[in-house]
């Protein structure tokens, strides 16, 4: 994590796999762990979530592979054998000579039969030891089988680490993998965990502590986290008893013409509901008429002789100002948003703003790279993410997040790649995956919601990626407050509580 940023509490840190492999080695060479001590802790886990969920469960299945997975199977199917469970372990290949998994195997007193005979009976409990952290390709046939026989006998199913065949890097079905009830994973979530359908997957989520020293994470700084207020409150606009309108934050929100004048209104309303002291739209004379007759508190001021740089520019303080809901004419849009990025406002740029720019992505990555920290936030949905960065929408050896991540290194951006697992990553390398993103915000109108909280984040003071963390999750808040089929006037009218750090505290 850059050292500009407010310490973040690494409890709500996500390791990729392979930082994972990172802590587990720093523990055994600095922490006093042994690999097969750390095993039989996440054995300890996986066997209690067991039973803590399913008291009196009589058979329990486990299914081992051959890697450590697997032998975090062997050495929970010992712990369940030794307090009385009927325990039948099916494996699938043998673990390496010597490994950890071959000492839990050695130690696990339980009849091993091949996993090609697995035979589960009605409402079983099956533990999915089969792949976890080193699956890189799709299951094996035999292990597919067996997971659907679990399925069709409409058994319980705890997956140890992941859901087998899922990928922990990218959440993606590597083939195979069937949803679980529960799963127990150690020290950290992984991304798979987060993003979809990785998430779907896994059921309810153990995080357990197999003895790891969260000291790990001073030598490891972590870039990756779980978005919630706990990684941006320290950040967040807090009120001053001295503030003025001005002072507590200025957004301007460019409008559409004459017919598309709603989502710049929709953006407006969010920024304030975000606590800009002012918000302004800035339009042509045909827009601002229809904005008149619906908004009292935001201002309003013509754009009429140019691109409405001059106009911007000419507003008191304005800290962040919204282009592209709405705001259709590209060729203005490009000279716009290129002639914001001189200036001193912050850039949120969604929607028309994003798709002005796909033939020539370039040009507004040259005009957003400059020294020190990034002036432009852009909230594309994976459209207009691939408008603006066909290559790497295209990249099958890319998760979502390393996608995004890459964006806003080349973008020099920080990137809202918008989805039900919405991912903001920041040029520095940092990123953090959403999940509290509901259905119900998948309507009209509720980008342009998004961008305006942004905005109103980020006029207020906060560092970008915080406010634009901040804002996604508000969003997303909002989202379950509204409920099903709300629309996007909805989701303005719920936002007030969420914005207030005393209300999602309590929450
Ligand atoms: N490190 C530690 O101290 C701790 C680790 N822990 C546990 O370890 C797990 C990670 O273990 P892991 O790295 O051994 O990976 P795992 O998921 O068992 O699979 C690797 C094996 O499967 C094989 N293989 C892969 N794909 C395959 C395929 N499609 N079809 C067939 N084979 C395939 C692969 O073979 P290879 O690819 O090398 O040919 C290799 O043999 C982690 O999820 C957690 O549960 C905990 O105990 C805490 C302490
Ligand atoms: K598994």
């Amino acid at each position: 994590m850059s050292n500009q940023r407010e310490p973040v509490p690494h409890r709500i840190a996500v390791l990729t796999c392979g930082h994972m492999g990172q802590a587990d080695n720093w523990a055994i060479r600095h922490g006093g762990q042994t690999g097969i001590r750390l095993m039989e802790n996440a054995a300890t886990a996986v066997c209690d979530v067991t039973l803590a969920r399913f008291p009196g469960v009589r058979v329990v299945h486990v299914l081992c592979g051959p890697g450590n997975n697997g032998g975090d199977g062997f050495a929970a199917a010992r712990l369940l054998k030794e307090v009385g469970c009927d325990v039948r372990v099916w494996s699938l290949g043998e673990p390496r000579p010597e490994s950890d998994a071959a000492l839990a195997k050695a130690a696990c007193s339980a009849r091993f039969r091949p996993v090609a005979d697995f035979t589960p009976e009605d409402g079983d409990v099956v533990i999915d030891a089969l792949f976890g952290a080193g699956l890189t390709r799709r299951l094996p046939d035999v292990a597919i089988k067996a997971l659907e026989k679990a399925v069709a006998a409409r058994c319980r199913i705890i997956a140890v680490d992941l859901p087998s065949g899922v990928n922990g890097d990218s959440g993606i079905n590597l083939g195979g993998a069937v949803g679980a009830d529960e799963t127990v994973t150690f020290f950290r979530k992984k991304p798979g965990h987060l993003l979809l359908p990785g998430r779907n997957l896994c059921g309810a989520i153990t995080i357990a502590d197999i003895g790891i020293p969260s000291r790990f994470f001073d030598i490891e700084k972590p870039m990756l986290f779980e978005n919630g207020p706990d990684l941006w409150q320290k950040t967040f606009p807090r009120a001053k008893e001295d503030q003025h309108k001005y002072s507590r934050g200025h957004v301007a929100v460019f409008s559409g013409p004459r017919y598309a004048t709603g989502a710049a209104r929709l953006s407006a309303m969010a920024a304030q509901r975000a606590g800009a002291g002012a918000v302004t739209i800035l339009g042509d004379a045909a827009a601002l008429d229809i904005h008149a007759a619906h908004v009292t508190s935001i201002m309003l001021r013509e754009t009429s002789h140019d691109d409405g740089l001059d106009e911007l520019l000419r507003l008191k303080r304005c800290g962040a100002c919204v282009l592209g809901p709405g705001f259709g004419n590209e060729g203005r849009a490009r000279r716009l948003a290129l002639g914001v990025l001189g200036e001193p406002p912050v850039l949120v740029l969604d929607a028309d703003g994003i798709t002005a720019f796909s033939d020539a992505p370039s040009e507004l990555f040259e005009a957003a790279r400059k020294p020190g920290q990034s002036r432009l936030i852009l909230t594309p949905h994976a459209g207009e993410f691939a408008r603006l960065f066909p290559d790497l929408a295209d990249n099958g050896q890319l998760s979502k997040l390393g996608k995004a991540l890459k964006a806003a290194e080349r973008s020099s951006a920080v990137v809202v790649y918008k989805g039900s697992d919405t991912v903001i990553a920041s040029p520095d390398g940092c990123a953090a995956i959403n999940v509290n993103g509901t259905p119900s915000l998948a309507t009209a109108g509720s980008g342009d919601v998004l961008a305006g909280l942004v905005a109103g984040f980020v006029c207020q003071g906060m560092p970008l990626w915080e406010a634009a963390c901040a804002a996604v999750w508000v969003h997303g808040e909002a989202g379950r407050a509204a409920g099903g089929h709300a629309v996007a006037e909805d989701l303005v009218d719920v936002l007030r509580p969420f914005t207030r750090i005393s209300s999602w505290r309590a929450a």
